[in-house]
């Protein structure tokens, strides 16, 4: 199958070529940098450190959904809209791992997703949808009156969103477990004079510096005693290789908004 990498030139984009590549049953069918980005023109291999392929890098991501079978997208949420539209329009596949997407924007990739197969999840290793099953199953045993539910993250010094989607997501898995609403029960910073501890919060601290992949923990704070729940990626392999491993799950599917605990069978 031919797969179209929006955002090629990224940090993501670029692992998303090489994986594509040397996926069995998958090549590159193109990528798409911004209209004026400093890559358009550039060859999508060449700048992923692969032999050149002789493909250009577009600016049209409409040309690329018409030529490719599925796209992935790593890129940020108002292109990611543009991309969902697209999809819906042509009926191409579409894995979604952007992050920091609002609510309404959400509500928008379950409409596009009445058109085509469309993978969303804000984090495509194995180890962290593992995670979001471990966390939910913990949360429904410790009730709030045991543990205190805490989330910390730390990331690059360049991500751009906060808390990261996969926090979010640990906490939706927590909130679930124990039958609430995330949005109920979240407390996304803390500073000042905040009062003590709500029962039943869910809190969660941001950190940011260097080259930090993404690490993850959960902690389950209770009397005389700590759970912690953590992942740390030392590698974006493993997302470009769940990314993957979806849009060929995908291929073929009905349409429908699909996660990674759909592929993995979690
Ligand atoms: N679900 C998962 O497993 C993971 C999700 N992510 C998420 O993926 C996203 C990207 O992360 P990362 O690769 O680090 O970020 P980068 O900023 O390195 O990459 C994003 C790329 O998308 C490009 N871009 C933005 N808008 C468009 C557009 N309209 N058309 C084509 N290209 C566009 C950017 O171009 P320019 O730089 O010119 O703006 C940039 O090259 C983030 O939301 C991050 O949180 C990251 C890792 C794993
Ligand atoms: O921006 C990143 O880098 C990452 N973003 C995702 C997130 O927001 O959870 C996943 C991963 O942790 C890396």
């Amino acid at each position: 199958m031919k797969i179209g990498i929006v955002g090629c030139a990224g940090r993501m984009g670029r692992m998303l070529v090489v994986e594509t590549s040397k996926t069995s049953g998958c090549e590159i069918g193109g990528g798409t940098d911004l209209p004026g980005g400093a890559f358009v023109g550039k060859d999508v291999a060449l700048i992923a450190g692969l032999e050149e392929a002789g493909i250009a890098i577009g600016d049209d991501p409409k040309a690329l959904f018409n030529e490719v079978d599925a796209v992935i997208d790593f890129t940020a949420p108002a292109a990611t809209m543009k991309h969902a539209e697209l999809a819906a329009e042509t009926g191409t596949v579409l894995v979604i791992g952007t992050t920091g997407l609002s609510a309404d924007q959400k509500e928008g990739l379950k409409k596009a997703a009445e058109k085509t197969a469309i993978v969303f999840a804000p984090n495509m290793s194995v180890g962290v949808n593992l995670a979001f099953a471990l966390v939910e199953k913990v949360a429904a045993i410790l009730d709030k009156d045991t543990a205190d539910i805490e989330i910390v993250e730390m990331h690059h010094k360049h991500k751009v969103d906060a808390p990261s989607g996969t926090a979010l997501g640990l906490g939706e898995a927590a909130a679930r477990g124990r039958g609430v609403a995330l949005e109920d029960v979240a407390v996304r910073s803390r500073d000042g004079h905040t009062g003590a501890r709500e029962d039943g919060a869910i809190g969660f601290a941001t950190l940011r510096g260097g080259d930090v992949v993404g690490d993850h923990t959960v902690i389950f704070a209770c009397d005389g005693e700590r759970i912690e729940i953590t992942h740390k990626a030392s590698s974006r392999e493993v997302f470009a290789k769940g990314a993957v491993r979806a849009a060929k799950w995908a291929y073929g599917k009905e349409a429908g908004l699909y996660s990674m605990q759909d592929i993995l069978g979690l």
